[in-house]
């Protein structure tokens, strides 16, 4: 299973060496086989001799050159990262990137042979509006986008279960989860709100390869007891 943290604006450099030293320790003490993927703040990139893989939570499609407050391609290079979240709900609705700005980063990093945890998920007001309201937006945001790319994972993160303590019922997530498998066979992450409570009822889900985590995953302890549970159900 994908076990991935999304540290977000949380962590300095020096709290997230140790985090990643921590979550390091815990995956070769016991030997676990789960896919483990930490996202830092961009401050905190650095090269980390580690079996946790170090994302990128975003990056310009650009090797280098003026596009302020961005880091490019060099950037990554020089931390030899090769992993980048995509589409994260935050970016699309706080930071408003369009889907075709995504879908140039998207294809920007498919070209490099990155890996691409690319998100979707819906709104409220969408998931009120009915199934069909909500889908047909989420099919919104696969438009452009290779959905046969050997190194995606797709992360379906409902917007309104972000941060909020809220989740859909698990036969909700089953359902999405068969449909959006439809429209990929990439791995299927869910996050919203998991924690080391409800970690390992989702990862029992039919078609969840995996969770992203975003708050619960700041304390090393419990990202770790979640990649225990990956490891219980593998
Ligand atoms: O946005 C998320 C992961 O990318 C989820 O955040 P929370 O786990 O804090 O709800």
């Amino acid at each position: 299973m994908i076990i991935a943290a999304n540290l977000k604006t949380n962590l300095t450099r020096k709290e997230t060496k140790k985090y990643i030293n921590e979550v390091d320790a815990y995956i070769t003490s016991c030997n676990s086989s789960q896919e483990v993927l930490v996202f830092p703040a961009m401050s905190s990139l650095d090269t980390y001799k580690s079996s946790v893989v170090v994302g990128a939570q975003n990056a310009y499609p650009t090797d280098n050159g003026a596009f302020t407050g961005e880091i490019g391609l060099t950037h990554l290079n020089e931390f030899d990262i090769k992993t980048i979240l995509i589409g994260h709900s935050e970016r699309r609705h706080i930071l408003g990137e369009t889907q075709e700005e995504l879908v140039k980063k998207f294809n920007y990093f498919k070209e490099l042979g990155f890996k691409i945890v690319y998100c979707v998920g819906e709104p409220l007001e969408k998931r009120e509006a009915g199934k069909d309201v909500m889908m047909e937006y989420i099919s919104t945001q696969y438009e452009g986008i290779d959905t046969q790319y050997e190194n995606l994972i797709i992360a379906y993160e409902p917007v309104w279960a972000i941060g909020t303590g809220l989740t859909p019922t698990l036969d909700d997530i089953k359902d999405i989860h068969k449909e959006l498998k439809d429209k990929s066979s990439a791995p299927l992450l869910y996050g919203g709100s998991v924690k080391v409570a409800n970690a390992k009822e989702v990862l029992s889900i039919e078609n969840v390869d995996g969770v992203l985590v975003g708050s619960a995953a700041l304390c090393a302890e419990d990202f770790c007891k979640m990649i225990e549970f990956a490891e219980e159900l593998s």
